[in-house]
C-alpha cells in the first residue's frame, strides 16, 4: 500500500526519492493521465512548525512566478498533516553534476548558463522576489539542457520593495554574501549577486572560491573576499567576478550592469532576455480540446475553469498537455481503468 494514499488518489504514482531537505523530501513520479514525470515535494505540516509560513510563502511565489529557467508549479495538494507541491521533474539533474563530469565548462558553455541565471533573477527581482538560497544544487537542467533555478524556500518578497533591507540570516554559508554571514540588514538583491557570482566562479573553474571544513575558516574567507584566480582565466572574466564577488555590497555589480557586462554580451551580441514570455498562460486550443473531450466538458468552459489558475488538477493537467506538446510527445490523456 502507498506511503501516501493521497497522491494516488489524485492520479500520481510515486518513485524513487530524488531530493531530500530540511522541508522533507523529493520523489519522482509520474502523473497517470499524461504519463509525464514530475518531481513532489512532500512536506509533513505537523513536522514543520515555524517554517509553515515559509512554505505558504514559497507556493505563492511560484503561483506568481512563470519563466522558462524557473521549474515550475504544477499542483498543490493540501490534507490535514501533508503538503504536497508537484514540480517540474527537471531530467537533466543538477548543474553541480554536470561541472563535476565536465571538472569545469568552457567560458562558451559557462555564459550560456551563467545568461539563463541572470534572465531568471532578473526576472525574479523584477517581481520583487530574492531568492536567497542561490547555489549549484539549486540550480537544475532539463532534458534539452536548459537551466531550472528551485528551491524557493528561503526566498523573500520585502514588504516594502527590493529597495528595502532584509536581517533574517539564511542560506548555504559557502554561497552566503558577507552581509548576510556578518548579521547586518541587506538586500536581497544584493546576496543573489553574491551567489551568482560563486556559481559563475564554479562553473568556470571547477571548484568553489571560498571552501573550508572550518565554518569560522570559511567566514573569514568570505569576509576577506580573496580567492585564487587560476591561469585559464580570461581577463573578462576575472573582471566580472570581481565586480560579483565584492565584499562591499555598495560597490558589488547590480543586475542591471551585470546584463549589459561586455562578458556576459560576449558572442551573442544582446544582453540576456529580461521578460518572461513563458507560454504557461497562453490559451491553447490543442490542450484544451484533449481535455474537453476527455472530460466531456464544453473548451469554454474548462478555459474558464482554468484561467483561474488554481493549481489544482486541471492546472497540473492543462500544464503537463502544454509540456507534451512542447517536448513533441502525442496529445492524449490515458482512459481510466
Ligand atoms: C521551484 O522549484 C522547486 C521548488 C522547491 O521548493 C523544490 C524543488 N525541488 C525539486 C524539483 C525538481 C527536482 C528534480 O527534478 N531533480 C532531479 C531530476 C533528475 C535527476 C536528479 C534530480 C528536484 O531535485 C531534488 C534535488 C535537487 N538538488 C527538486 C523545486
Amino acid at each position: 500500500m502507498s506511503r501516501y494514499p493521497t497522491l494516488r488518489s489524485c492520479g500520481y504514482e510515486l518513485d524513487r526519492t530524488i531530493g531530500t531537505g530540511g522541508f522533507g523530501k523529493v520523489k519522482l513520479a509520474t502523473h497517470t493521465l499524461t504519463g509525464e514525470k514530475v518531481a513532489i515535494k512532500i512536506m509533513d505540516k505537523t513536522k514543520l512548525g515555524k517554517d509553515l509560513p515559509r512554505v505558504k510563502l514559497e507556493i505563492s511565489a511560484l503561483k506568481n512566478l512563470s519563466h522558462p529557467n524557473i521549474c515550475k508549479l504544477y499542483q498543490v495538494i493540501e490534507t490535514e498533516s501533508h503538503c504536497y507541491v508537484v514540480m517540474e521533474y527537471c531530467s537533466g539533474g543538477e548543474l553541480f553534476d554536470h561541472i563535476v563530469e565536465k571538472s569545469r565548462l568552457s567560458e562558451m558553455e559557462s555564459r550560456m548558463f551563467f545568461r539563463q541565471i541572470i534572465s531568471a533573477v532578473s526576472y525574479l527581482h523584477d517581481n520583487g522576489y530574492a531568492h536567497r538560497d542561490l547555489k549549484p544544487e539549486n540550480v537544475l537542467l532539463d532534458r534539452e539542457q536548459n537551466l531550472k533555478i528551485i528551491d524557493f524556500g528561503l526566498c523573500a518578497k520585502p514588504q516594502g520593495g527590493m529597495d528595502s533591507l532584509l536581517l533574517t540570516s539564511c542560506g548555504s554559508p559557502t554561497y552566503a554574501a558577507p552581509e548576510l554571514i556578518q548579521g547586518v540588514k541587506y538586500h536581497g538583491s544584493d546576496v543573489d549577486i553574491w551567489s551568482m557570482g560563486v556559481i559563475l566562479y564554479a562553473l568556470l573553474c571547477g571548484c568553489l572560491p571560498f571552501e573550508s571544513d572550518n565554518i569560522d575558516e570559511l567566514f573569514k574567507k568570505i569576509l576577506r573576499g580573496k580567492y585564487l584566480e587560476p591561469g585559464w582565466l580570461s581577463s573578462g572574466s576575472k573582471r566580472l567576478l570581481r565586480r560579483m564577488l565584492c565584499v562591499d555590497p555598495l560597490n558589488r555589480i547590480r543586475i542591471s550592469e551585470l546584463i549589459n557586462d561586455p562578458w556576459v554580451r560576449l558572442g551573442f551580441g544582446c544582453p540576456p532576455s529580461t521578460k518572461t514570455h513563458d507560454i504557461d498562460r497562453c490559451k491553447d486550443m490543442e490542450c484544451l480540446e484533449v481535455i474537453s473531450q476527455h472530460f466531456d466538458i464544453d473548451k469554454e468552459i474548462v478555459w474558464s475553469r482554468l484561467s483561474k489558475w488554481k493549481y489544482d488538477c486541471e492546472t497540473a493537467t492543462y500544464l503537463l498537455l502544454l509540456n507534451k506538446k512542447k517536448n513533441g510527445s502525442p496529445l492524449v490523456l490515458k482512459k481510466k481503468e
